[in-house]
């Protein structure tokens, strides 16, 4: 059992993979995904690890696969920022259900329905233990989630981003595509841009390498990954300045 003490972070900035909030359904929000993220979320909460967290849109819209589908690209990338709306709050409902303080706030304003972003509010109540659910991106086209998990986790001061995705790490080539692929242990911001590493998009790595603001990347629907790496194991691969070591 992990006490508070424990703890290797005191914040920290959680990016979920919206495609893996699909479940095993091809489109949209399976709730049961939802609340075994709620569970393991909990349990970080329950140790005194303030909670920011940023979800993607790609089991809803992503504005390049609207555009090539016809579409305008912004109004697709805007598709794209509202879907993450709608995966907060579900995500907000999902954590009011297991007892879990949380807000969702905007970066485009939405009144009525959500808070707009206003970090040093953001701030203060990651302070008071509530979990706060960034939404909507960056409020720009042409940027993708992880650059806003990137950019809201500098703001907000965390101590690392947490990519919780599909993959259960970064590899030497994507190892959805590439079968003998070999995993990092952990890796260079260098090396990730050098090698166009895809597993992120290279603009949040730039922006991360500029602030020295680690990630590390693991597989979102490991139960306990979460918990293992906020008390200080190894899961998935850690990028930051330094040297590279695969597996
Ligand atoms: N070198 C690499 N190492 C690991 N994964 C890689 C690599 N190159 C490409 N990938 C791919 O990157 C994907 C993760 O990135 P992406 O941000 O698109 O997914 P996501 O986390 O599901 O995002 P979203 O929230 O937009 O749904 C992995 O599923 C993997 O297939
Ligand atoms: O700052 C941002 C963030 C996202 N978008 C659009 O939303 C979708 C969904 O985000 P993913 O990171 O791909 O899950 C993205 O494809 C963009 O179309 C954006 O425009 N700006």
């Amino acid at each position: 059992m992990a006490h508070s003490r424990d703890k290797k972070y005191k914040r920290i900035l959680l990016k979920l993979s919206g495609e893996e909030l699909m479940g095993a359904e091809g489109f949209g929000i399976d709730p049961k995904v939802l609340d075994k993220m709620a569970l393991e979320i909990g349990q970080l909460v329950g140790i005194g690890v303030q909670v920011g967290l940023v979800i993607g849109g790609g089991n809803l819209f992503r504005g390049a696969a609207l555009n090539a589908a016809g579409l305008d690209r912004v109004t697709g990338d805007h598709m794209g920022m509202l879907a993450t709306v709608m995966n907060a709050l579900a995500m907000r409902d999902a954590l009011e259900r297991s007892n879990i303080s949380s807000r969702v706030m905007s970066a485009i304003p939405m009144s009525g329905i959500v808070e707009h972003y206003d970090r040093r509010h953001a701030i203060r109540c990651l302070n008071a233990g509530e979990v706060v659910i960034f939404s909507a991106g960056t409020g720009n086209p042409f940027f993708t989630t992880d650059s806003a998990a990137c950019l809201r986790g500098i703001e907000v001061e965390a101590d690392i981003v947490l990519k919780a995705t599909k993959v259960d790490g970064v590899y030497t080539a994507d190892p959805m595509k590439v079968s003998d692929a070999t995993k990092y242990d952990r890796l260079t911001y260098d090396k990730v841009l050098e090698d166009k590493l895809g597993v992120m998009d290279l603009t949040a790595i730039c922006l991360c390498r500029e602030h020295d603001m680690p990630v590390r990347v693991f597989r979102m629907n490991k139960s306990g990954a979460l918990l293992n790496i906020v008390v200080g194991s190894n899961e998935g691969t850690l990028i930051e300045e330094g040297n590279t070591h695969a597996e």
